[in-house]
């Protein structure tokens, strides 16, 4: 019996694809250069470990689907945690990190938490799935299990690195506000506003932080590198700033040691990125997981579609932990950055309908 499987849409798409490994289990793989010439999906942690390995599943078997409604269920899910505790750490954990950028030890630094609702009895992580389809037609959404990870849901705005042959794209993406829900013309009208009127200068900041970054590491890899201005995207009921970056990679370049080269970006770690690395691992105070690793089919019928695994959680049984982070800098406040931890557990949340109890 075989447990390695994968269901997984890509934005804009009606149909989504189901992968499962009929031989043995996901492999494990050591490195992220291993990746170089493989087929399959990926599903990498924030750090590899022998707790959370780097995995690939075969695809052995696909199948292509059309989302069917799901809309008979009205709340999938409900809520008792403990808030003020939540926050309680929270408001510890943001103390310790942002007490290292008033110092000057980071120039940024991600903080991440997590938060646990309650699934209702009779709902499956496949019906979770299907709403999140519905819900962010403009999202990866995926569901991912294996023994070792666990099972995984995610509704992600963020590509890690997608492209086919030598055609290749990736972007920075930070800076989070909150909109509501919008319509497919006011996401039209929001991409095209001047970012100036739409985002503070400490957002903008943010952003040119892992814009900078994504711009250095690419160079290392090809000497064309094409850069968009910076835009607005819209995101569930989030808006991002984003930059898009389009560039060639040779087929000797291997797509393994550009993610080694990316991974993890400053949207999900920090600058200097080893230093904030080694701080989150020893320092956040919930395990990250799966949480800001990355996701997505690789040289699958010819293309590659990696995402970072954001507004995500992780389903076990009838326990769904959420997980959410933000950029800190100097200016960052405790309050504001709570709310926006909240604001991207959201996307999620509304997938669960979680009724207040
Ligand atoms: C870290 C997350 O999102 C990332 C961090 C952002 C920010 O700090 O503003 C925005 C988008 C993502 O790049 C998350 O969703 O948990």
């Amino acid at each position: 019996m075989n447990n390695s499987f994968v269901m997984y849409r890509l934005p804009h798409e009606t149909t989504y694809t189901i992968m499962r490994q009929c031989d043995g289990e996901a492999e494990i793989l050591p490195s992220y250069a291993d990746l170089n010439g493989r087929t399959g999906f990926v599903f990498s942690p924030f750090m590899m470990s022998e707790k959370h390995p780097l995995l690939l599943i075969r695809p052995d078997e696909t199948e292509t689907c059309k989302i069917d409604d799901c809309s008979k269920h009205k709340s999938l899910a409900f809520s008792n945690r403990d808030i003020d505790k939540e926050h309680r750490q929270y408001k510890t954990d943001f103390n310790k990190f942002h007490s290292q950028i008033c110092k000057g030890t980071f120039r940024k630094i991600v903080l991440a938490r997590n938060s646990v609702e309650n699934a209702c009895e009779d709902i499956t992580p496949e019906l979770i799935f299907k709403r999140a389809c519905r819900i962010y037609p403009n999202e990866f959404i995926a569901l991912v299990s294996t023994p070792y990870s666990g099972t995984w849901l995610m509704a992600t705005p963020e590509t890690l690195v997608e492209g086919h042959e030598e055609e290749w794209h990736t972007v920075a993406l930070a800076g989070t506000k909150r909109i509501g829900i919008v319509d497919e013309s006011e996401v039209q009208k929001m991409q095209n506003r001047n970012i100036y009127d739409v985002w503070d200068e400490k957002n903008i900041h943010e952003q040119q932080y892992v814009a900078d970054y994504i711009r250095e590491r690419l160079r290392c890899f090809t000497p064309k590198v094409d850069e968009a201005k910076p835009q607005t995207l819209v995101a569930g009921q989030l808006i991002h700033i984003v930059t898009h970056f389009r560039f060639n990679l040779n087929a000797n370049a291997g797509i393994g040691n550009l993610i080694k080269t990316l991974h993890p970006t400053p949207a999900v770690c920090g600058l200097p990125k080893e230093e904030a690395y080694k701080f989150i691992l020893d320092n956040e105070s919930g395990d990250r997981g799966y949480y800001s690793g990355f996701s997505g089919p690789l040289n699958y019928e010819g293309s590659t579609h990696l995402f970072v695994t954001l507004r995500c959680m992780q389903i076990e049984g009838r326990c769904c932990k959420l997980y959410a982070g933000g950029g800190l800098l100097s200016e960052s406040e405790v309050e504001t950055e709570w709310l926006e931890t909240e604001a991207k557990m959201d996307t999620m949340r509304r997938c669960l309908a979680i009724r207040r109890i």
